[in-house]
């Protein structure tokens, strides 16, 4: 029905960071609907970042929650639009499980901690593939347009392209591309920008499909930093490590800049 009715598109950080009433509605939906099982559980939703809450992990259990991932394909009519949530239960922090619902295809991505990733119920396994050179590559560019940081990421993509792998793909969600690793439908997905709600649900999805998470500068993987490499192994991972032209955005946990 929102994909029919919600046309009243709003702006957060930028002209090009969109949130519809839709966004808000279903972060709504998920927090209360949790609250009244697990009164006492904290929370850090998309929206509710965007409108002051804070984005800290603390030692108790912490729903993520994005409610749609993919605003700009559901505002362009629905390429593909995302409702995923996942619990984190340490400062760490250690996923307990994730959840990403792709809506359109009617798949539901479901993993938990030490018992697999699932499609519908169907076991996911990652691409066994070693060699970069017959690779698929996932990317996104964010909602930065600072020329700067575009160049970056240009720089970063003709590295990857050239390198060269069979293709570069897109799906407009960070959550999706992830999943598309899980698959194994691509060998792997880098992105800088995107925020810990973003990746939170899929990451748990990704490990427990066999793949790796990592830093794009090589290091262990920090969701609250906004930088990830997601991919089948650990040899693809550092080769696209070696290809990234890295910066590093303003942490999700960075304190608030005083006005
Ligand atoms: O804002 P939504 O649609 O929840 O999330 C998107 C990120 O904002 C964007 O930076 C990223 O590139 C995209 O993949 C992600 O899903
Ligand atoms: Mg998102
Ligand atoms: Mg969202």
């Amino acid at each position: 029905e929102a994909l029919l009715d919600d046309r009243k598109v709003m702006t957060k950080s930028s002209s090009v960071d969109l949130v519809t009433q839709t966004d808000q509605k279903v972060e709504q939906l998920i927090i209360q609907s949790v609250k009244e099982k697990f009164p006492t559980h904290r929370f850090i939703g998309e929206e509710s970042v965007a409108a002051g809450e804070p984005c800290i992990l603390t030692d108790d259990p912490t729903w993520i929650v994005d409610p749609i991932d993919g605003t700009t394909n559901f505002v362009h009519a629905g390429c593909r639009a995302v409702t995923w949530y996942s619990a984190v239960r340490s400062l760490l922090p250690q996923m307990e499980f994730g959840v990403v619902f792709s809506c359109l295809e009617d798949k539901m991505f479901t993993a938990r901690r030490g018992s697999g990733a699932f499609c519908n119920g169907e076991p996911l396994q990652v691409s066994g593939q070693k060699d970069i050179q017959r690779s698929i590559i996932a990317t996104e560019f964010g909602s930065n347009r600072d020329p700067e940081v575009v160049d970056k990421m240009f720089s970063s993509l003709r590295n990857v392209l050239c390198i060269p792998v069979h293709g570069m793909r897109g799906a407009g969600t960070a959550a999706i591309n992830m999943c598309l690793v899980a698959s194994g439908c691509v060998e792997a997905y880098y992105e800088i920008g995107m925020h810990v709600w973003d990746l939170a649900a899929s990451s748990l999805i990704v490990s427990e499909a066999g793949g790796v998470l990592m830093d794009v500068e090589g290091g262990a993987a920090d969701l609250m930093s906004r930088r990830i490499v997601a991919a089948n192994n650990r040899t693809i991972a550092e080769r696209i490590v070696k290809e990234i032209h890295p910066f590093a955005p303003p942490r999700d946990d960075a304190p608030p800049l005083q006005q």
